[in-house]
């Protein structure tokens, strides 16, 4: 085992980012229609201006609005009608000054015609013309050629999380099949004697197990695919079997427990052992979450995570860790953030980074944060926060009122 410096956590994930950049590029095609939730691989650039044709958003009569300047309620003006277009039929009749033709939601603005009165403005005079009751102006009623999406204009961008609206872009766009990144495959492995499932009922001494349930939740949050989840006792044989298994179909391997200097923390020992270059980080300075491991197999190309056990400590690690690199691989934004006012002083631990947990309150000129304090072992400070601030290393503290970023879960 070498022996490592602690990482700031911008140091832990500059290191993730080098390794987790030597894995394969991961594009994969999807139907459409198994396209939500995936994250778009490519810049989307449409070879057509989307509508193609100029459509009409009522149901009414295409005419030059020139022709209509003047026309109101008791006095209308009176055009031919020459054609009444089908929806999904081209518009045969060019529009001349004087004329007008019915259309249809939907339908084909004939040409010449640059505006369309609805229905109700208008009064049919006799079988040939029209009483239009409403001036209008060019551009009324209608959607102008690629004023949805402009001809070769970059319309979806690379890392766009796909949600229902864009399953409608990429429909009316003609895309069918669509580039996605493949999903990272992730093993969760929470190790400990004293854990028993969720639904058992602990024996004195037991905890039951919440690591396995939160990294699950979160993986399938941000799109990870999870693979294996398992439970083991801390014996170090059992971790090294159920890590070498995993490593071999997966792309994240992620163990809780036994990261720290207690006599059955073996996690940082096993991962180096079967990673090659393996461990390169064991401590970041951060307040929770200073025994994190961190390591890669160049074979298997495989990113390593050991998690304190602590299960706030857990959550926020991988948060910060594991979910900031994915994002970052798959070009996505990161998390949402707004701007608050911290309520109350805080003391930050001195040389780390410290992560702390808020809730927002209105205030009269915007959020105010109230900080959320707790220990690490403790889960209800998670639920109860909005979100959280990262507290730099240098800063002794925050100040009542001082403005901060609050990253939202
Ligand atoms: N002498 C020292 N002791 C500890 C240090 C230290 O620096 N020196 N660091 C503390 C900090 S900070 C943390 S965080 C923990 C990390 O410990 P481990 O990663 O080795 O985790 P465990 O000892 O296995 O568990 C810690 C704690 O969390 C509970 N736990 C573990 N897994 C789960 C789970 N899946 N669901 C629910 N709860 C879980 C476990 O029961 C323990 O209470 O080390 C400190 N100690
Ligand atoms: O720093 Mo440990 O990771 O709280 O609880």
């Amino acid at each position: 085992m070498k022996l490592l410096t602690v990482d700031t956590v911008s140091e832990a994930r500059e290191k993730l980012l080098i390794a987790a950049q030597q894995k394969k590029k991961q594009i994969e095609f999807v139907e459409l229609e198994e396209a939500m939730d995936r994250v778009l691989a490519s810049d989307l650039v449409s070879p057509e201006p989307i509508p193609s044709f100029r459509r009409s958003t009522v149901d009414g009569y295409a005419v030059r609005a020139a022709d209509t300047q003047g026309a109101g309620e008791s006095i209308p003006v009176f055009l031919e009608i020459i054609e009444r277009i089908e929806i999904g039929t081209p518009a045969v009749r060019m529009v001349q000054p004087g004329q007008c033709s019915y259309v249809p939601t939907g339908g084909m603005i004939p040409e010449g015609a640059d505006a369309v009165v609805m229905v109700e403005y208008c009064e049919a005079f006799d079988t040939r013309s029209m009483a239009v009751y409403d001036a209008v102006s060019p551009g009324r009623n209608l959607i102008r050629i690629g004023e949805d999406i402009q001809e070769e204009s970059l319309f979806l961008k690379k890392g766009t999380r796909l949600r229902p609206q864009e399953i409608g872009v990429l429909a009316s766009a003609g895309v069918h099949t669509v580039p996605v990144y493949r999903p990272w495959k992730i093993a969760i492995i929470s190790t400990g004697d004293e854990l028993v499932p969720a639904d058992q009922k602990p024996m004195p001494g037991q905890v039951r197990d919440i690591n396995t349930y939160v990294l699950d939740a979160m993986s399938r949050k941000y799109g990870f695919e999870v693979v294996s989840k398992q439970v083991l006792q801390d014996q170090r044989n059992l971790l090294e079997k159920a890590v070498d298994s995993a490593m071999k179909t997966c792309d994240m391997v992620v163990v809780s427990g036994g990261s720290s200097q207690g006599e059955k923390d073996h996690t940082a020992d096993v991962l180096d052992q079967l990673a090659d270059p393996g461990v390169f980080t064991h401590g970041i300075a951060l307040k929770p979450g200073k025994p994190t491991i961190l390591g890669y197999d160049t074979l298997s190309e495989t990113i390593l995570m050991g998690l304190p056990g602590h299960p706030a400590a857990a959550m926020i690690v991988f948060e910060l860790l594991a979910v900031w690199l994915y994002l970052q691989l798959t070009h996505q934004p990161a998390p949402a953030y707004t701007t608050a006012v911290v309520e109350t002083n805080v003391a930050s631990a001195p040389g780390k980074e410290t992560c702390l947990l808020v809730e927002l309150v209105d205030g009269d000129d915007g959020y105010i944060a109230r900080p959320i304090f707790g220990k690490s072992g403790l889960m209800t400070t998670l639920s109860r926060a909005w979100g959280y601030t990262l507290i730099d290393m240098n800063k002794e503290g925050l100040k009542a009122g001082e403005p901060i970023q609050v990253i939202l879960f």
